[in-house]
């Protein structure tokens, strides 16, 4: 079957509410780094149930993506491809209200579109999520965006013009280190992106990689953290969306090292690893005014 992207868009691909149980949203926070020392009570809103502050970092919204890990590949005008193909492109979350911990989410999930990128494809899936019980209130607006590699050449160059802004070339205002540890990925999975790539090292090799590597919304959620780290002073309302382009893969173990320009109430970025290369291109997290200079 050819790639038909008039077929694709608009499907729904899934409606379902999924539960952001405590334990999810503290794993999930453990796993982009928050608490790396067990000590810093700054942190316990992400990770301590009993804090009065109990949180979720706005990042999690990407959890979603589990509700339609298999039925997104059952889109009309879709065709069968290796799963191997399929690399992370881009991801960017719109932030409208935090996530409570231990809730109930409606995840509705679109084939937003499927655009022609002459060595690949790529597929875009938004999933809203909101409060079942309240469906006027919104938590945030996911777009994913996948790269299919092998797949293009359709002609069809796509609807969505959503291009993250590039870093000034100036020295950085600031950059941030994260480590990672060897096992990230073994413990993010358990998050729900269940993807082999990620575990079995000859599912790796046939997509092409050495050894498996990290989930690329893991790193997206410490991108996020270092953003929040450095400009949010502890407040995360300040959020309002982040926006990613994945150029390069993590080895989990490495280092990723985040450099950040503030223009305006916007915190734009790349990022690289300290072994190895570029990891992200071009990132943005716009803030609400009052963020720290
Ligand atoms: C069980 C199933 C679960 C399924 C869901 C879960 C999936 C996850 O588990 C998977 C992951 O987490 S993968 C890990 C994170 N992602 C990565 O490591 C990918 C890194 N990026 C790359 O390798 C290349 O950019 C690559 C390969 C993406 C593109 O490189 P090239 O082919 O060399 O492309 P290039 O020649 O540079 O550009 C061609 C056109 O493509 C656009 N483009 C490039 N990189 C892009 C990217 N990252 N995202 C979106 N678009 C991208 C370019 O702009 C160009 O298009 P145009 O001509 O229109 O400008």
């Amino acid at each position: 079957m050819e790639v038909d992207p008039s077929k694709a868009r608009g499907h729904v691909i899934c409606e379902e509410d999924m539960m952001f149980t405590e334990e999810l949203c503290q794993l999930y926070h453990l796993c982009v780094g928050f608490n790396q020392d067990p000590c810093n009570e700054d942190d316990f809103k992400f990770i301590y149930e009993y804090d009065d502050d109990f949180t979720t970092f706005p990042t999690i919204s990407v959890l979603a993506l589990k509700v339609c890990l298999t039925k997104m590949f059952e889109t009309p005008g879709l065709p069968q491809f290796n799963i191997m193909s399929l690399l992370h492109g881009e991801q960017i979350v719109e932030v409208s209200n935090p996530i409570p911990p231990g809730s109930s989410v409606r995840c509705v999930a679109v084939m937003e579109d499927l655009a022609d990128k002459g060595k690949g494809m790529l597929m875009t899936v938004r999933i809203d999520l909101k409060n079942p019980e309240n469906l006027d209130e919104m938590y945030s607006r996911c777009y994913m965006k996948f790269y299919v590699r092998g797949l293009g050449g359709f002609g069809d160059k796509g609807i969505l013009d959503q291009k993250i802004p590039d870093p000034p070339t100036r020295e950085p205002d600031q950059s941030f280190e994260a480590p990672t540890d060897e096992r990230l990925a073994l413990f993010y999975r358990l998050c729900g992106d269940v993807n082999p790539l990620h575990i079995v090292p000859s599912a790796a090799q046939l997509a092409g990689f050495e050894k498996p590597i990290l989930h690329g919304l893991c790193t997206y959620g410490i991108l996020g953290r270092a953003v929040y780290e450095t400009y949010c002073e502890g407040d995360v309302s300040l959020i309002k969306n982040i926006s990613v382009r994945f150029v390069s893969h993590v080895y989990p173990g490495e280092t990723i090292k985040v450099d950040m320009f503030k223009e305006g109430d916007s915190i734009l970025f790349s990022a690289s690893t300290v072994e190895r290369k570029t990891v992200i291109s071009t990132g943005v997290v716009d803030l609400k005014p009052q963020a720290k200079i």
